[in-house]
């Protein structure tokens, strides 16, 4: 680091803030004038650091530095100012993390001096801008940023979302409008399959509706950075000459596509003006715009991507937590893993899809040969994408032209690779990748590229670390270097005539020197410099004496260091108008590059989960595919990868069987810690890797394709944003029962835990029936509540009105465990069975934990009150004993009350939904919510099936 640091104990080291007191009331007068943004985090470049201030600067000493000690105050009494400072790498840290990794900042950075300075550099998360450079120069991207606007017009009830996208890597526009629910899920399944990290809203002009905070709800799910933005920036208008512009191709579909949705192309509209995408040329005519749809893709929203731990987190005490890092073993730099980070977000619906996917990866899994070579190539793979787009925005150097020349040599290479592959699938591989590979590599296409290299950079001096432009491609520049050298030569000569002439060996005592101040000089150690004093003083010019010694010139050697400077400044702006002609030339190839990256990162995913899938300790296996409205969901032997993949774990592995009309719709119960949840999101994560192309980790594997996973695994970080856990449930359910299909997957862990016994058990049970009965969706339902597995035999006529289909299958399953008297160890089997569980395992545990036996025993007493050990299992099974092995425990209340009290349940559950939370305050709810418990407790108190709930 250039500047002084200070380390003040076991504190960071810092740089100095070196300002006098007149400098510091300047910079405390421009930063107080500076307009307030909550948001900004600013920055000052102060050349060898830079500093933030005031509130910045409490926030980065404590999020970043970890202590308030490094603050320092400017100024004094009341107008001094907190400021921070923070060296170069400090300063790429903070940068990557406000705009990489959160969502909450926006970034901004001024350069001057004293009173004078000025915003150069603008950054927000999904508009990186001129930060780009800063925060990839030493690191892969991992995502490509995606800004996204949207418009929501509600019209006679409906909720009409305009939504339109840009990715200003991949240089892509998107477009669609659709009508979402009031939750919004749809438009959360778009942002968590766009990736999107910022979106441009229409500002508010009078107070929040509940459908603004819904809306910004959805934002804060998919932790996405919210920007208001006039109304006005929201308006058509001149969209369609705006994209006339940006976009390549004839202007007849961006017409069509605008013409298609108002609202989307107001959002367009708006989010043009915000990137400001028209006031940089280069990207004119570059852009392609396409409509989106959301039918495109499975479905995922935040809940599901976080149950199934699809996305990488900060937290994550390995890389085999999250499904992206357990299935990145991507080997390109950069491509391969954005692809990834995308197609886990947007599994594939389609069947020939997804089987031309396994195809592939079942070619890579079946030649060995075949996928060790060409990982070995894609090993050495730059990353194209980027090098293309550093073209395109002629930010390209000439080492950015030869690694993607070095990439074009290797093309033919993979090509042959692929050829000499002749397995079940080399047609289908011919014809995907290797008649491509042929086409780009011939001598009319990259061939040409590969010529234009060679000729015209020096390709000898790579291995000195050199990128120029070899002097013979370029007349003038082959005579200025021949001048230059002749130049040399004369110097050399020079120098040896000195040392002759000063009676001192050159190199050894009478250096050559070349400095930046100076040109070319004779150098001596003050040692030997009485020696030739005389002679110096008369024939030779002194420039500098220094303790390391005295450099002098003479007329000659002036003269040629004056010519050999001017002669190489030439040289040097020749090289620069050489190369970047070159890199003009070199622009012209951009497509043919962009379609080399999308086939080489498509590679080197399906690469990956081959890898994976073979080397994994229990090798997975291709699923066979059926479409939505066919086939079950048969996991054989199935894992889930991510706990198997940890190290102290032995996984057992289980069989789920979800088949239609016998067990669509499962109920899990079983001990804590038991494995329930593992089980029921492993199903979830199988099912989606599938769809994403990769084996899974099964013995065999029947999947019938999904739209959807919906996912409600425990209230995550809801509480932190003010909202309960049951209202979080609640609202996480509601989405479920709002949006899910026949052809959805549901996947529903502890529902109810958040509240009290009754209302719990009450919601799971209308919930299961709504799934059953209306959804129909294949669904894992895991639960405490053991009452749910009557479920299973239930023969109460349909709630939800007259049946909509044969009947979708109810079936119990559970979680074994294992009490070893010997060992007096309560061991978990982990394996999931038949039937409902057995529920007397806390006796058990507290026996062998050495509870007290007066303890054991009253608790052995006040179960045998309320369980029938004996009872027949007819009374309350509905006449179906099959399912109830193991289940010892039973209720004493009959049907009757069983039924009357699910009626009730329902009752109360339909009262609660009937409130129009919408329009009610917080303390409304409260008071409305209490009456009708108050109710419920009246009629509980006569029905002794709810007396035990409650
Ligand atoms: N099939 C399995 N094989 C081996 N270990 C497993 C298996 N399933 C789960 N485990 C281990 O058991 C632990 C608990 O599992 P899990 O959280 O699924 O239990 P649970 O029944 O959902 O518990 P709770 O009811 O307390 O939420 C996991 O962290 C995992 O390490």
């Amino acid at each position: 680091m250039d500047s002084d640091e200070v380390e003040t104990g076991s504190e960071p080291k810092l740089p100095e803030l070196k300002l006098d007191a007149k400098q510091a009331q300047g910079f405390i007068s421009y930063f107080r004038r500076l307009p307030e943004n909550e948001q900004a985090v600013r920055f000052f470049d102060r050349k060898d650091y830079y500093t933030a201030h005031g509130d910045n600067a409490t926030f980065i000493a404590k999020t970043y530095y970890k202590t308030l000690t490094v603050l320092r105050q400017l100024g004094s009494g009341a107008d001094s100012l907190p400021g921070v400072t923070i060296n170069r790498s400090m300063f790429e840290t903070i940068v990557r993390d406000l705009l990489l990794e959160r969502t909450d900042c926006t970034v901004e950075l001024y350069e001057g001096t004293g009173s004078k300075w000025q915003l150069v550099k603008n950054g927000t998360p999904g508009k990186l801008g001129s930060f780009e450079e800063v925060l990839f120069a030493s690191n892969e991207m991992q995502d490509t940023p995606v800004v996204m606007a949207v418009n929501v017009t509600i019209r006679e009830n409906e909720r009409c979302v305009g939504l339109a996208f840009v990715d200003m890597t991949k240089r892509q526009l998107g477009m669609t409008e659709f009508l979402d629910d009031d939750l919004y899920t749809s438009l959360e399944s778009a942002m968590v399959a766009l990736s999107c990290r910022e979106c441009i809203v229409p500002q508010l002009t009078a107070a929040k509706s509940p459908d603004d905070r819904k809306l910004r709800d959805v934002m804060a799910r998919c932790n996405v950075l919210v920007t208001e933005k006039k109304k006005s920036d929201f308006r058509s208008r001149d969209i369609e000459q705006d994209l006339g512009r940006l976009v390549k191709g004839p202007p007849e579909q961006h017409k069509e596509l605008v013409a298609a949705s108002d609202a989307a192309a107001a959002a367009l509209a708006a989010l043009l003006t915000y990137t400001e995408l028209l006031s940089d040329d280069t990207n004119y005519g570059k852009y392609i715009i396409q409509p989106y749809s959301l039918d495109l893709y499975m479905r995922l929203d935040a809940a599901a991507l976080r149950a199934l731990n699809v996305t990488e987190s900060k937290t994550d005490a390995n890389k085999n937590f999250s499904l992206f890092g357990l299935m990145n073993r991507t080997c390109t730099q950069g491509m391969g893993k954005r692809l990834l980070n995308r197609w886990l977000k947007q599994p594939l619906v389609d069947v020939a899809e997804i089987t031309r996917r396994l195809d592939t990866v079942q070619a890579f899994v079946e030649g060995l040969e075949l996928r060790q070579d060409l990982r070995s190539h894609l090993r050495r793979m730059p990353d194209i994408e980027r090098l293309v787009n550093k073209l395109e925005k002629r930010k390209a150097g000439l080492q950015d032209v030869v690694r993607l020349y070095q990439a074009s040599l290797r093309l033919p290479l993979i090509r042959t690779c692929l050829s000499k592959y002749d397995g079940e699938f080399s047609e289908y591989l011919q014809e995907k990748y290797g008649s491509h590979l042929e086409e780009w590599t011939q001598p009319d296409h990259l061939g040409k590229f590969d010529g234009l290299v060679e000729a015209a950079v020096d390709l000898e001096q790579l291995q000195n670390g050199e990128y120029i432009i070899a002097a013979d491609y370029d007349n003038s520049l082959q005579e200025l270097k021949t001048e230059r050298d002749s130049v040399e030569k004369q110097i050399l000569k020079v120098h040896q005539q000195a040392a002759d002439d000063l009676g001192l060996p050159a190199e050894k005592s009478l250096k050559l020197d070349k400095s930046t101040q100076y040109g070319h000089v004779f150098r001596i150690t003050k040692k030997e410099e009485p020696k030739v004093r005389k002679k110096l003083n008369s024939q030779y010019i002194t420039l500098e004496t220094r303790k390391d010694g005295i450099k002098f010139t003479n007329a000659k050697l002036r003269r040629l260091s004056e010519q050999y400077t001017k002669l190489t400044e030439e040289y040097s702006s020749t090289q620069r108008e050489l190369v970047a002609k070159v890199v003009d030339v070199a622009a012209t190839f951009v497509e043919v590059f962009t379609g080399v990256a999308v086939l080489l990162a498509e590679m080197d995913v399906l690469l990956s989960f081959a890898d994976l899938s073979c080397t994994s300790p229990t090798p997975y296996v291709r699923p066979s595919i059926t479409s939505a409205d066919e086939g079950d969901i048969i996991l054989e032997g199935s894992r889930h990868p991510c706990v198997e993949a940890q190290d102290d774990v032995n996984f057992i592995s289980n069989d789920c069987r979800l088949v239609r009309g016998q067990s669509w719709f499962q109920i899990i119960t079983g001990p804590n810690m038991g494995g329930k949840s593992t089980f029921i999101r492993q199903v979830g994560v199988n099912v989606l890797m599938a769809q994403v192309g990769c084996f899974v980790p099964c013995d065999r594997a029947e999947i019938s394709v999904r739209d959807c996973i919906f996912a409600r695994v425990g209230a995550g970080d809801c509480q932190l944003r003010g909202v309960s856990t049951f209202m979080a449930e609640m609202l996480e359910t509601a989405s479920i029962i709002k949006s899910a299909t026949e052809r959805s997957l549901i996947i529903i862990d502890e529902l109810g835990r958040g509240t009290s016994t009754y209302d719990g058990f009450g919601l799971a049970w209308a919930i299961c029936e709504y799934l059953v009965e209306v959804t129909r969706a294949p669904a894992l339902f895991a639960t405490h509540f053991h009452e749910l597995t009557a479920l299973a035999h239930s023969n109460a006529p349909p709630v939800h009105g007259p049946p909509r289909g044969p009947p979708v299958g109810i079936a119990n399953y559970h979680v074994s465990a294992h009490i070893d008297t010997k060992s007096q160890k309560l061991a978990m089997l982990y394996k999931v069975e038949e039937g409902p569980c057995d529920q007397s395992f806390g006796i058990h545990v507290a026996e062998f934990a050495h509870f007290p036996e007066s303890v054991v025993e009253l608790a052995r007493q006040k179960a045998a009150e309320l369980e029938d050990f004996s009872a027949a299992e007819k009374d309350v099974s509905g006449g179906n004993t099959k399912d109830e092995v193991g289940s010892k425990r039973k209720r004493v209340s009959g049907l009757d009350d069983k039924a009357r009290g699910a009626g009730r349940v329902r009752k109360f559950l339909q009262e609660m939904a009937a409130l129009p939370v919408d329009k009610m305050s917080r303390e409304e709810t409260y008071a409305q919510l209490k009456a009708l418990k108050s109710d419920f407790d009246k009629d509980a108190a006569t029905n002794s099936w709810l007396q035990q709930m409650v």
